[in-house]
């Protein structure tokens, strides 16, 4: 036995090691988890400087479609570092409620440090959680408003994630979930992936993250197109559902209305 082990060890030691196999699994919840953990201290800053802060616009355009006001209670789910939870609070002001949640701690982690490092009246409002969007640990119609920006994309169980806000959210309600667009157009998702092919994933590799920006590429090509998302959304029971595209269609909204 010390023998076959001897030479397997010994045909073994030539080949790279498995840390130059490392490939980032991303099938499961609990990979995606990881990796969002990994990315969180860069998030905010790739997003900036690889979307030229245009994300910044399309995250406002996310917002306008809520219809969230004034006293609201509303909520972000997948809320990251908390670009969105920040900008629904600056909405529904102090005297509103936000929740943002996330399951993934060194996001949230983000998400508590800037909002203690930049004190604004309304932010006073906002609670980060840490939770599941596919069990969503609150009551039934208990939101005004809902976000989910670049979330349900990255959900394992779409359909449940989409009961779930449905089960949240109040009767004439209104939930925005902007993400990448799957587009039907060949020359739009041929040019989607040229960029994250060779400005995206070539940027993230300067970040040591090559893996976890080329998850991008297929986690759009596995989506759901604007249509399918508003098939999705009338089946979790929603009364209206509306995808807009947005920036050529390089982006999506789905409005919903329960
Ligand atoms: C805010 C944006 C993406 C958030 C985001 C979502 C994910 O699911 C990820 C998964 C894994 C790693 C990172 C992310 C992630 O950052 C959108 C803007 C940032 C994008 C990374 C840049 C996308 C570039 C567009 C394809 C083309 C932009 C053209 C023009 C500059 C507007
Ligand atoms: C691309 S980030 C989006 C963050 C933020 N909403 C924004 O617009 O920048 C996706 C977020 O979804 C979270 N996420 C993915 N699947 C989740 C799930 N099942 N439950 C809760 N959070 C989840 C990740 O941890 C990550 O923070």
């Amino acid at each position: 036995m010390a023998s076959l082990q001897f030479g397997l060890s010994s045909s073994f030691a030539s080949l790279p090691t498995a840390s130059c196999f490392r490939r980032v699994s991303v099938r499961c919840s609990g990979d995606r988890q990881v990796l969002f953990n990994r990315i969180a201290p860069v998030y905010d800053n790739l997003n900036d400087l690889l979307s030229l802060g245009q994300h910044r616009v399309w995250k406002r355009m996310a917002i306008s479609w809520t219809g969230a006001k004034e006293k609201d209670t509303v909520l972000d789910i997948c809320c990251g570092s908390g670009d969105l939870t920040f900008l629904l609070s600056e909405k529904v002001g102090p005297t509103g409620k936000v929740i943002g949640v996330d399951f993934s701690k060194e996001q949230l982690n983000v998400a508590s440090s800037r909002q203690n490092s930049r004190w604004r009246a309304c932010y006073e409002s906002i609670e980060f959680v840490e939770g599941d969007a596919t069990d969503l640990p609150f009551s039934n119609c208990q939101f005004d408003a809902i976000t989910m920006g670049y979330g349900l994309r990255n959900v394992v169980d779409k359909k449940k994630a989409m009961q779930e806000m449905f089960r949240v959210l109040k009767p004439g309600g209104k939930a925005s979930i902007l993400d990448f667009n799957k587009s039907t157009k060949p020359f739009v998702a041929s040019f989607q992936e040229w960029m994250i092919d060779n400005v995206v994933v070539p940027v993230a590799t300067g970040y040591g993250l090559a893996e976890e920006y080329e998850y991008l590429k297929n986690s759009i090509r596995e989506f759901l197109t604007g249509k399918e998302l508003e098939e999705l959304a009338v089946q979790a029971g929603f009364s209206m559902a509306s995808h807009y595209e947005i920036s050529g269609g390089l982006m999506g909204n789905l409005v919903v209305t329960r």
